[in-house]
This record gives structure tokens, C-alpha cells and sequence, in this order.
């Protein structure tokens, strides 16, 4: 659907210093997918965003949206494919001085629609979006949610095949997130229209998304299925990112038990174990299997299940109490039976 191949960035500064927001970045997006493009402010999301509808021309690369090479085309027929990927933003950009049905009219508009086709078209985008009451009111009347929907009927008006979200919800309280996330989510259901989601926050990722790209300075620096993202994060970009939500970071109770593990049992011998397993792939239970085996005790301090599109992921932090060999055989032990390890270091 949305083909992104080699794309360069380089912006020139009026002093002439070159800096390069892109760097030789490729992604494949297929047909009916949510897909993420998650980074900390700076990495170039936004730059990339932009490139799928050229509002951004790539300095090198091409841009390839069903089928066509965007780049090649003349400034009519972009007009034409831009009609066919809609946009919204992290502050609307709706008009004061309209109303919301005007607000959600203008793209037809603009295209010489008849007014009785633009009625025909708006009336049930308005009520897609659960607007219906206030359709003539002036966006200074709406909530901030509100004033997405109505971001969100209108990128909708010209029948787009692909909606392109910049921080869409960055502007938004988390419960009117996780509501205007599940708007796009059944938008993406329903109408078969392919979301590009851009954010800095891994919870929207989690909520929606099947598949994501991580970026960091220009660059893609890990991509995948969301699930195994969030189970087996590669980079450090993304272990901080997960960080976010995954609340990673260790509580204070924690650390005290383990501190007193280590006075009880000596330093070498206490360790501090991550684990994170995908539902269904680990049939076995692993680790009453190795406390068995290796004849050690694994003390659960914490544990979470997420659902992260229909999958489940497991996480537990486990306090080992073994001797060095042995310990490290059991962790081994659980490894080989499909769950990720992570030693916590410096606590
Ligand atoms: N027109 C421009 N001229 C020069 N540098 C730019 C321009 N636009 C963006 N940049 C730089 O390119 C880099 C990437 O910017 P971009 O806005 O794409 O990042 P982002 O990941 O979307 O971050 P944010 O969420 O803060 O917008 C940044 O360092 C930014 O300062």
C-alpha cells in the first residue's frame, strides 16, 4: 500500500550547514494495517509522516502509494492522490469561523462538490464520529476530544484509502485517548481505511497498533509485530520507550527486598530476573520446572499481563536466591523454553 523506499531528509540551514532529519529510511505499510512510527521528539517522524503525502519532499528516495511513485508525478495528479490520504494533527487545525459541519464540508468544498452530495456525504460522517449534536456549533465550543472528531470527519470527507495521524491524541487527557483511539480503531474496522499512527507515547502503540517502526536520529532502529516489540525490545531507544508503560523501573519495596535478600544470603548469590512471555507460545510451567530441576526457589515480586491486540504478554520480576553455577543453568533452563531473561543489573 504505502511503499517507502531509501528516504533521505536534508535540511540546509541559512548558514549552509547541512543536517540530515532522514537517514536512507525504508517502510513497507500494508493494506488495512494501524501501523506505528514511534520515536522521542526530534527522531523525524514528522518529517516522515509528511513524506507520504509529499507535504515534505524526501531529498532523495521514492514514495510509492499504491503503486505510483508520488515523486514523479505532476502537481495536478498529486492533488488528485492527496485526495486519497487524509490527515489530522495534534491541534486540528479546524477553522474558528466554521462550524462543524462547514469545518467537515471544507475538503468537498474545495473539490466543487454539489451541495446536496456534501450533505449526503457529511451527515453520516458526523454521526460516525458521534458528533450529531454539534454539528453547528463553532469548535470554541468543543472539548479538545471534540474538536479531533471533527479532525477526524473531515480527513474522512473525500473517501480516503489512508489516514496519516500525527500526535493525533498528544493533546489529549488519557481517557479521551483511549476513547478517539478507539474511534480510529473502528474507522480502520469498518471502513478499511489504512492508519499511519505517529506518536512519542508506547501506550498508543500498545492500545492500537499491529506493527511498529522505532526511530531514533533519521533512522529506523528496530521494527516488528507491537507484541514482540514490547516482548523482546532489541534497542535502547525502545527498552526506553517501553519503559513508559511497561513501569520497568523498579519500585522502592522491591529494591529493599532485595537489599535484604543480599545481606540474608550474600551479594553473588541473590539475583534480580525480568521475564516476559508471549500467551501460547510458552506451554509449559517453566518455573516450577526449574525450581525443580535446579532445586532453588523463585520469589515472584511483581507481575503483569497486558493484551496487546487479541495477544497476551506476561511479564514477571523474579528474586533467584542460587550460587552462581547453578543459577545461571536455571536461567538458561527458562531461555530455552521461549521466555525472554533480563538480568537487572545495579540495584
Ligand atoms: N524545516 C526544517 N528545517 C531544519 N530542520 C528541521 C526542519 N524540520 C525539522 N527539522 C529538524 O529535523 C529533526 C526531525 O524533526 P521532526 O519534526 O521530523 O521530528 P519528530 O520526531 O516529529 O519530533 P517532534 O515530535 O518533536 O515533532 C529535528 O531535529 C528538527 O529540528
Amino acid at each position: 500500500m504505502i511503499k517507502l523506499e531509501h528516504i533521505t531528509q536534508t535540511y540546509v540551514s541559512p548558514d549552509g550547514t547541512a543536517f540530515d532529519a532522514l537517514k536512507d529510511v525504508s517502510i513497507h505499510i500494508r493494506s488495512g494495517e494501524i501501523f506505528g512510527i514511534i520515536g522521542r521528539s526530534g527522531a523525524g517522524k514528522s518529517t516522515l509522516v509528511r513524506c507520504i503525502n509529499l507535504l515534505n519532499r524526501p531529498t532523495s528516495g521514492s514514495v510509492i502509494v499504491d503503486g505510483q511513485d508520488l515523486t514523479k508525478l505532476s502537481d495536478d495528479n498529486l492533488r488528485k492522490v492527496r485526495r486519497s490520504i487524509g490527515m489530522i494533527f495534534q491541534h486540528f487545525n479546524l477553522l474558528s469561523s466554521r462550524t462543524v459541519y462547514d469545518n467537515i464540508a471544507l475538503p468537498l468544498e474545495l473539490t466543487g462538490t454539489p451541495k446536496d452530495q456534501i450533505r449526503e456525504k457529511i451527515t453520516p460522517l458526523i454521526h460516525l464520529v458521534g458528533l450529531d449534536e454539534h454539528a453547528n456549533k463553532y469548535p470554541s465550543q468543543l472539548s479538545g476530544g471534540q474538536k479531533q472528531r471533527v479532525g477526524i470527519a473531515r480527513a474522512l470527507a473525500n473517501d480516503p484509502k489512508v489516514l496519516l495521524s500525527d500526535e493525533a491524541t498528544s493533546a489529549l487527557d488519557p481517557e479521551t485517548t483511549v476513547a478517539t483511539l478507539e474511534l480510529l480503531k473502528r474507522i480502520n474496522q469498518e471502513l478499511g481505511v489504512t492508519i499511519v499512527m505517529i506518536t512519542h507515547e508506547m501506550n498508543v502503540v500498545k492500545q492500537i497498533c499491529g506493527r511498529v517502526v522505532v526511530m531514533n536520529k533519521g533512522e529506523i532502529v528496530e521494527e516488528g509485530d507491537v507484541i514482540d516489540i514490547f516482548a523482546r525490545p532489541q534497542s535502547e531507544t525502545t527498552r526506553a520507550l517501553i519503559g513508559q508503560v511497561m513501569a520497568r523501573d523498579l519500585p522502592q519495596s522491591i529494591v529493599d527486598t532485595v537489599n535484604a535478600s543480599r545481606a540474608l544470603n550474600g551479594r553473588d548469590n541473590v539475583h534480580l530476573l525480568h521475564l516476559s512471555f508471549i500467551g501460547g507460545e510458552v506451554t509449559e510451567p517453566v518455573i516450577s520446572l526449574a525450581s525443580r530441576e535446579f532445586g532453588i526457589n523463585f520469589n515472584i515480586l511483581r507481575g503483569t499481563v497486558d493484551d496487546l491486540q487479541g495477544r497476551t504478554l506476561g511479564t514477571l520480576t523474579l528474586l533467584v536466591v542460587a550460587p552462581g553455577e547453578t543459577y545461571r543453568k536455571a536461567v538458561e533452563f527458562i531461555r530455552d523454553r521461549g521466555v525472554l531473561v533480563e538480568e537487572i543489573q545495579n540495584v
